[in-house]
């Protein structure tokens, strides 16, 4: 007797099916169609407004302007400047089929970094992910609030004075242990000097290992210098975008490689640093220590992100591994390349040297390690830091997507969906804002003169809600290291005027003939 109900319930089962699925295929439908709309309407804004704002000529079907900066990476960062002083501050290209709108009206770029709708980064930054991966620097907004608000506490004022006391040990073995090798050399490889350096300092301060890499030698400055030169590559050749061919070229293999060290390297210092957290664990079980209540803020970085994933707020392996790499890489590049544009700088001012010089000896003298309370009394030493930051951004772009809601700037309103180009190194050097801009001149950065020009002029760590987590400490860092240095050694170089030095940008910006400057002992 149970057949025929089984077989009656079975039907009703098809029944239901054969019914539901037009009424779910048109809820697809439908689904699509209104995503289809939206985008569409997104897109048709967006080609309003690119038909409204200046834009340069030579623009092709496809390719847009893109085939304009075909040539070697010089070339096409040569090219992008000039556009910008031609069109700027605020203008539009074509990559491709994507508009991009560029914005340096110091206003505009504030509204546009302080507005909670331009906190994703654009479609560029899915280029810098084999390096980073989706850490702080490249993190979708959602992510990227959660994470932002957990890392920077162990980066607050109290835990950046602890700090000084590292900064003073790694720079003690450059200026004692490295740099005497160089004394008197020309053609050396600074770069990958200084990004040792750097390593080790970020390893101790963040990670809490000591990588040594000054006196080791490991080749992580080298790989990543070849990784930050293919992500930039491919950014800049629009074919290159397209998988299928980036993937076939020797540039991919090249960054393959470099990023797995990178990734290796990483993983090493995790592994050991969880091994010791464990251990840590281990006793304060038995010990009944308050380890496991101590303040996640009185931390180094990776070691609350380890406290925080024990707690239960899981982060995956590849999570950690990509927070990780990015404290690495984002402190490690662009530190020591202004460390380097600083040297060439006071190489090339031999005066602004010697007061420099006056200072350090005023504040510290010629042994004393600098301590917390001395940095602030580093006055010149700051202003030329930051006139170096001016004339050499580190970072010369960065880039964002509106999302959420419209953006309104002084002269249009950006649309959801624009991709927005910021450009640093252009609005460091308009003459609309700097007097004789390609002039070295630390006094732009007297109070009195700060005050008179807009606070978005100056933006070597980009600002507003998504600015550089690592500002304070790389001040700090770069004043005791460079005040290390210079207190001992007299810089010289090569170069004898700004216009001489001809950048190039690999993410990060690079002299093209490389840094010429060299050392000699003060006697
Ligand atoms: C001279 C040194 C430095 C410069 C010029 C610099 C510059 C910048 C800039 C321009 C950005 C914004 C990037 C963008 O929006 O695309 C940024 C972001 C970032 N920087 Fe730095 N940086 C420096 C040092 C450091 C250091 C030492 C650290 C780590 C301690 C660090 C960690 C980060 C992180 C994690 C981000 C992503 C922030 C976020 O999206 O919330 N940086 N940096």
């Amino acid at each position: 007797m149970s057949v025929p109900v089984a077989s009656s319930e079975m039907d009703n089962g098809i029944a239901k099916t054969v019914y539901a699925f037009p009424v779910i295929l048109a809820l697809l439908i439908v689904t699509w169609m209104m995503w289809f709309l939206k985008y569409r309407n997104e897109k048709r804004r967006i080609y309003e407004l690119m038909a409204t704002v200046k834009q340069p000529p030579s623009c092709y079907p496809i390719f847009g302007h893109s085939l304009n900066f075909v040539g070697t990476p010089t070339y096409a960062f040569q090219k992008i400047t000039e556009y910008f002083f031609n069109y700027g501050p605020n203008f539009g290209i074509w990559f491709g089929n994507m508009p991009l709108v560029v914005i340096g009206k110091p206003e505009d770029l504030e509204t546009v970094l302080m507005s909670q709708h331009c906190v994703s980064k654009s479609y560029f930054y899915k280029f810098t992910g084999i390096v980073v991966g989706e850490g702080l620097f490249s993190a979708p907004a959602h992510k990227w609030r959660r994470n932002r608000k957990l890392i920077q506490p162990t980066f607050n004022s109290r835990i950046l004075d602890h700090f000084v006391q590292i900064f003073g040990n790694t720079s003690s073995i450059c200026v004692n242990e490295i740099l005497p090798k160089y004394i008197n050399k020309r053609n050396i490889e600074w770069y990958n000097i200084f990004t040792s350096v750097n390593l080790d300092t970020i390893s101790q301060t963040a990670m809490g290992i000591n990588t040594d890499a000054q006196r080791i030698q490991i080749p992580f400055s080298k790989h990543l210098e070849i990784a930050m030169k293919a992500v930039y590559l491919r950014f800049v050749t629009i074919y290159y975008h397209l998988d299928f061919i980036f993937n076939r070229t020797s540039l991919c293999k090249e960054l393959r490689a470099s990023a797995k060290y990178i990734d290796g390297f990483t993983d090493k210092v995790i592994k050991e640093k969880k091994a010791e957290f464990n251990e840590k664990l281990k006793d304060s079980e038995q010990e009944v220590s308050t380890f496991d209540e101590a303040p996640i803020k009185r931390k180094v970085f990776l070691e609350m992100l380890l406290e925080i994933d024990h707690k239960g707020m899981k982060f995956t392996d590849k999570e950690l591994r990509d927070e990780v790499k990015t404290f690495f890489v984002g402190g490690t590049d662009t530190s020591a390349v202004t460390t380097c544009f600083f040297l060439s700088m006071m190489g090339m001012h031999q005066e602004i040297q010697q007061q420099v010089y006056e200072e350090i000896m005023e504040v510290v003298g010629e042994e004393r390690t600098p301590e917390p309370e001395d940095l602030p009394k580093f006055q010149l030493l700051e202003r030329c830091i930051k006139e170096t930051c001016r004339l050499f951004s580190p970072a010369p772009f960065v880039s964002r997507k509106v999302k959420g809601k419209d953006v309104t700037l002084s002269e249009f309103t950006l649309p959801v969906g624009t991709t927005l180009l910021l450009p640093i190194f252009y609005v460091h050097r308009c003459a609309d804002y700097w007097d004789e801009p390609l002039k070295f001149k630390p006094e732009r950065f007297r109070p009195e003169e700060v005050a008179k020009r807009h606070p978005y002029t100056f933006l070597p760590f980009s600002a507003g809600l998504r600015g550089c987590v690592g500002m304070r400490y790389s001040y700090m860092n770069m004043k005791t290291l460079l005040s290390m240095i210079l207190r001992k050694y007299k810089v010289y170089c090569d170069y004898k005027s700004i216009e001489e030095i001809k950048v190039k940008n690999y993410v990060v910006l690079r002299p093209i003939d490389g840094f010429k400057f060299h050392i000699q002992e003060r006697k």
